[in-house]
Order: structure tokens, then C-alpha cells, then sequence
């Protein structure tokens, strides 16, 4: 399959620690995975390295069969352009409005002087307006984007992200600053956009319920490494103890009794 995401035999150590240790995933086009894991497992420096926010120590990844860890200059921001980053923080400048916010998500596609000027075409405003309508965010658009509640500027984030037309979408820890009901506004969000444009998402997530909900594949990670990776029908609490132990176990279910979301999209 030609638009295949493959990590190779990936490690990223700092000093004494292997933050990921040998990993090696092939993820298709189109697929919805979560990543869970204890506190620093390596999910974030997973996503980071596909991103290019870190270098790997070994391995190679490949995106439609080219290694993307050589990519340099032009060629690296197009890279990055692809693969969108959503972080736990939303990342949004808090005294701009909405609007402006998401067509910051369009500034990779300009040169230096338009990007100063912060230039922007009627196109790319209605196309900044179509990703807000799809986040029903619309009737916010000209509000600061620091008002608005930690749920809505995360789905700010998100129609930024989708502006940028990418081909994979990362979410580090998208919901775990949220409330249930904006977790689930945003994962639902995060699904829609997987299904109707065929992005892929990869998206590290703490709560064992809300990667069953929502992912096509789970992909549990320890230490650095991936301990499990299958559907969410073969990640039962039997598995979950033999990779974390009764320990993890209880301290998944007390994240997903704390921060549970339900997919409205699966439902
Ligand atoms: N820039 C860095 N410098 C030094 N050590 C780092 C750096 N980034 C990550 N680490 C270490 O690598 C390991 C994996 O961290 P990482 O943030 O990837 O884990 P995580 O699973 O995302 O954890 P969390 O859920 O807490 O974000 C941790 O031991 C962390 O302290």
C-alpha cells in the first residue's frame, strides 16, 4: 500500500533513557489509532519523532516509502504541513480571534512576507470557515479565541490542523485537560474528520475506554516499548492486566471513572 505510515526499528534515548526502544509499526491509511500507556511509556516522543519534533537515535521512518528522517528544509515543512499536530495546551495565539487562529494553520503555504502581513486569500477564509462550521464553532468565529472554554479551543485547534490539509493528524493527549462532555465533542470531532476526509489519526490517549470507544487499533506502550497492539475487542482487562498488572489496571479504570467519554459517533 502506497501511503503507508512504517516505523522501523525506532529508538529515541535521552542520556541513560530509551524514551521509545526499538519500535516498529506500519500504519495504513485511513486508520484511527490510539497509543495508551502509563506516564512517560514514550507516546509522546513517538508522535514527536513522526513529527520530526525529535530525531530519531536509530531506526528509520517511512512515509509512502520515503524516510522522512532525512528530509531537511522546504521538504521537512512539508512534512510537517502532512502530519498536523494537536497538543494537550491547543497551542492557539489567546488574544487573536478564532478566525485568525485556524488560518495560522495556512501560513505553511505562504512565503515570508505574507506570512508577516498575515495575508490572507477569500479562498482560505472560506475554507477556515468551512473547518469551523464542521467543528460548530462558527458562530464563535470572531470571538478572542482565550475566552472560549478549554473544549472549544481544542476544536479550534483541531480546524487549524484541518486547513492545513494534512494526510495524518497527531493529537498528543488531546482530552486530558477536558471535562467528559468536551472530551467527547473533540474525539467525536477527531472521528468525523477520520471518516469523511480519510485522515489518519494517531492519538495518545490515557483512559483504556475512551481508545476502546473511538480507535480502530490500540497500541499499548511500556517502557518504551509496544506492548500490545490489536483491536479493542482483543485489549480486554485480562490483557490489560498481563501488560500493566493489577496495578495499571486499577489505574486505567480510575482514569476512565474520572475522565470517561462515550463516542455520540459510535453510538
Ligand atoms: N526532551 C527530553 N529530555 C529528556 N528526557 C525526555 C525528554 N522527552 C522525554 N523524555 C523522557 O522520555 C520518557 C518518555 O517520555 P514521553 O513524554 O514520551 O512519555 P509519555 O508516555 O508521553 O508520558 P506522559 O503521558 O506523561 O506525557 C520519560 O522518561 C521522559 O522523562
Amino acid at each position: 500500500m502506497s501511503s503507508d505510515l512504517s516505523l522501523q526499528k525506532v529508538s529515541r534515548h535521552f542520556g541513560e533513557t530509551r524514551a521509545v526502544d526499538d519500535v516498529s509499526l506500519d500504519i495504513r491509511s485511513g486508520q484511527f489509532v490510539g497509543v495508551i500507556g502509563r506516564s512517560g511509556a514514550g507516546k509522546s516522543t513517538m508522535l514527536r519523532l513522526i513529527n520530526r519534533l525529535v530525531d530519531p537515535t536509530e531506526g528509520a521512518i517511512l512515509y509512502e516509502g520515503r524516510d522522512i528522517t532525512a528530509l531537511k528544509g522546504k521538504a521537512l515543512r512539508e512534512w510537517r504541513r502532512d502530519c498536523a499536530m494537536i497538543f494537550q495546551q491547543f497551542n492557539l495565539v489567546e488574544r487573536l480571534d478564532v478566525l485568525t487562529n485556524v488560518l495560522i494553520g495556512r501560513l505553511a503555504e505562504h512565503g515570508f512576507v505574507s506570512s508577516m502581513a498575515m495575508r490572507f486569500s477569500d479562498e482560505e477564509r472560506a475554507m477556515a470557515i468551512q473547518a469551523l462550521d464542521r467543528l460548530d464553532l462558527v458562530p464563535q468565529a470572531l470571538q478572542r479565541a482565550g475566552t472560549l472554554s478549554g473544549g472549544q479551543q481544542q476544536r479550534v485547534a483541531i480546524a487549524k490542523a484541518l486547513v492545513q490539509q494534512p494526510k495524518i493528524m497527531l493529537a498528543d493527549e488531546p482530552i486530558a485537560s477536558l471535562d467528559p462532555a468536551n472530551a467527547t465533542l473533540v474525539m467525536d470531532g477527531l472521528k468525523t474528520i477520520n471518516r469523511e476526509d480519510g485522515i489518519t489519526v494517531l492519538v495518545n490517549l490515557h483512559t483504556l475506554d475512551t481508545a476502546r470507544a473511538y480507535c480502530d487499533r490500540i497500541i499499548a506502550m511500556r517502557q518504551g516499548r509496544v506492548f500490545f497492539d490489536g483491536t479493542a475487542a482483543q485489549l480486554t482487562d485480562d490483557v490489560v492486566r498481563d501488560i500493566y498488572g493489577l496495578e495499571g489496571l486499577r489505574e486505567f479504570n480510575e482514569a476512565v471513572t474520572s475522565t470517561s467519554v462515550h463516542s455520540s459517533v459510535l453510538a
